[in-house]
């Protein structure tokens, strides 16, 4: 968040000029004196012989395949930038190095003729660059300063070096972590001035490319906002990343845009000048379309392309999970806000995970976000995984061929998920799921595709997923109950819905229900003040299920107009005392009571009823909140903090 007094505009976050490096500049700044340096550490603290031949660090062939198992992430988004550096470069007599963040080579790309020349200079996989390896060289000063680096021929300090040319940019995570080197050399015969000029530009840009496409793959079940000045150069320039949940909290950044930032917490809005709704509908309406945001706080135009969060993203053990996106909706109006993000998600197919006790309105609320997608006239189809026997989920769910088994039914049977085609599929009680069948679940999510029981051919299906359970699916996955990587792939959006006890709209709630079910009796009822307050300060353990039965109840044998504390059933009445609501009436506010029991007492008893909560319990008790504090600083009373 923008502190007062915070010297950094937002304009100047996004300004060119304070990137680590500049594109188009070639000479780089210092870089006499940093190679000056780097010559003082190869004397003195490596202790290097500036004519000696280095003895050789090649790393052997199970040495080097466990090297690159462990920069698996790195090679895979660096390979397609490493080859087409080389269809760049290759022809000018340039090698291209990748190396890991200790100067060891992961990949070499050498034209045909040239291989030996590289490969004899030391330019092959294995082989270490690292400074206190080979003294001043492109890889291992790139390492040492973080930083772009350009060394040419006798600049190099080992003699046997003063041959080539080097090119080399360091590459840098999400968490500005040193991955490795890009590096593009030539013998210094063919390292004309023009095609040095070109080699690290093109270095440079690759370099930028490569630590985006980590980023991206790292933040993909986040939104991303791609970040840039100008559109024209939109494929030159690397863009400012920031990755930002559904909420608007910023959750990563570029290396750059980082430094920048610094330490404190980001919201999207204090970094552009729209909020989180805008972008997030922008980029459902328009998928790829940049949008021209300004800078917040700044007066400069921006181009933000939003990339919406990957559905299909797989996560390997080895990326740390982003932490999970929890929201509560809380309340009516709250919910309305918060159900308008849910249908956002489901029109950008990103699963949705609602968590909540029995009876708290699962299913109630995934019917509302289909209803409000764009899916809305598409097929709802729910399946409850706990209510079918565990034989029956895998036929149930994928359908089956004609005598696919013993039993099918002779035309076979479409399963759910191909019957919710085009539309959602409401995955109720996911935690129930038997893990064998979790694995084909995530099988067509991840490939959008369903084989049926018997079937030789999958076929092809759109699917929204909106999935619930009353679980703690973390827990169950700790104990090897649940995939963790359905998991993951599942828990994109998780929202909670509170306990029917703990939402602030109980009254609401009660007299909507109310009106729906004397609507559906025909009934024209009123509500005694005493069931009400009854209704109001039971705990529901079956929540808004228990809530509409216990009306439905009443009103069906209420004898008169309206439903008094006798038509409530039994079992309610027999947890909620009338008394409490005679005792409310009988002392508060200021009515000079009996006495007995006291006022504090009947304070008290409202405030446990109401789990402490200032509010409800004045609700309760038929006082002002004010008035309600100002007995219990009489009383003495003190509500401990939540
Ligand atoms: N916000 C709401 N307004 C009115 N009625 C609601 C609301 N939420 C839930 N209900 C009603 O409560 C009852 C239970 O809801 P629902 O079946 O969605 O709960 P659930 O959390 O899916 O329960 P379970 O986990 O047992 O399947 C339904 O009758 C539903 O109509």
């Amino acid at each position: 968040m923008l502190q007062g007094g915070e010297t950094t505009t937002m304009h100047s976050l996004f300004n060119t000029t304070h990137r680590g490096h500049d594109m188009a500049a070639v000479a780089l700044p210092n870089m006499a004196e940093r190679l000056a340096r780097s010559r003082r550490r190869s004397t003195h603290e490596y202790r290097l012989d500036a004519g000696a031949r280095s003895t050789e660090q090649v790393l052997s062939r199970s040495e080097l395949s466990q090297l690159k198992d462990s920069n698996e992430h790195l090679l895979r988004a660096a390979v397609p930038g490493i080859d087409w550096l080389h269809q760049q470069l290759g022809d000018l007599g340039y090698c291209l190095l990748l190396t890991d963040f200790g100067g060891a080579t992961l990949e070499v790309r050498a034209s045909g003729q040239r291989v030996d020349q590289f490969s004899s200079a030391g330019l092959r996989e294995g082989a270490c660059w690292s400074e206190p390896n080979q003294g001043t060289c492109g890889v291992g000063t790139a390492i040492a300063d973080k930083a772009p680096v350009l060394v040419h021929g006798d600049q190099h300090y080992l003699l046997q070096n003063h041959s080539i040319s080097c090119a080399a940019v360091p590459m840098f995570g999400p968490a500005q972590q040193l991955l490795g080197v890009l590096n593009a050399t030539a013998c210094t015969h063919d390292a004309q001035k023009f095609g040095q000029a070109l080699a690290y530009r093109l270095t440079l840009q690759t370099a930028a490319r490569i630590e985006q496409s980590i980023f991206m793959s790292h933040y993909s079940e986040y939104w991303i906002a791609r970040v840039k000045r100008q559109l024209d150069d939109w494929e030159a320039e690397p863009d400012d990343l920031i990755a930002f949940d559904e909420c608007g909290r910023v959750v990563g950044a570029s290396w750059r845009l980082k430094q920048r930032l610094g330490q404190q917490e980001w919201r999207i809005e204090d970094i552009l000048d729209c909020s989180v709704e805008g972008l997030i509908d922008f980029a459902c309406a328009h998928p790829g379309t940049p949008l021209r945001v300004a800078a917040s706080g700044g007066d400069g135009a921006l181009f933000a392309q939003i990339n919406a969060p990957r559905r299909a993203a797989r996560r390997s053990s080895a990326t740390p999970a982003p932490p999970e996106v929890k929201r509560t909706i809380p309340g009516a109006g709250d919910a309305t806000e918060d159900l308008r993000r849910l249908e956002r998600l489901l029109n950008a197919k990103v699963p949705i995970l609602l968590l909540g006790e029995t009876g708290s309105g699962k299913e109630f609320n995934a019917k509302i976000i289909h209803a409000r997608s764009r899916r809305r006239d598409q097929p709802f189809i729910a399946i409850n995984c706990a209510a079918i026997p565990e034989t029956l989920i895998e036929s149930e769910l994928f359908g089956y061929r004609e005598g696919a088994f013993t039993g099918a039914r002779a035309k076979g049977c479409v399963g759910k998920i191909a019957q919710a085609d085009g539309g959602t599929l409401f995955l109720d009680e996911i935690g129930d799921m038997p893990l064998a069948l979790q694995t084909r679940l995530l099988r067509v999510l991840a490939e959008g595709e369903v084989l049926a029981l018997g079937a030789d051919k999958p076929r092809t299906v759109d699917i929204s997923v909106i999935c619930a359970t009353h679980r703690d699916l973390s827990a169950m996955v700790r104990d090897g109950l649940f995939r963790e990587d359905l998991y993951y792939r599942l828990n994109a959006a998780t929202v909670r819905l509170p306990p029917l006890r703990e939402r602030d709209d109980v009254a609401e709630l009660i007299r909507s229900v109310f009106a729906e079910e004397c609507k559906i009796a025909s009934r024209s009822l009123s509500m005694s003040p005493h069931v009400e307050d009854g209704l109001l300060v039971y705990q529901w353990p079956g929540n808004i299920r228990e809530l509409r039965n216990v009306l439905r109840y009443a009103i069906a044998v209420c004898p008169s107009e309206e439903v008094g504390w006798a038509d409530l059933p039994e079992n309610f009445r027999a947890q909620v005392p009338e008394t409490v609501n005679d005792r409310r009436r009988a002392h508060l506010p200021g009515s000079g009571g009996s006495g007995q029991p006291s006022e504090s007492d009947i304070i008290l008893s409202a405030l446990k009823r109401t789990q402490w909560c200032v509010s409800a319990a004045s609700r309760f008790l038929g006082v002002s909140r004010s008035t309600l504090y100002r007995r219990l600083n009489e009383h003495g009373i003190e509500v401990p903090p939540k």
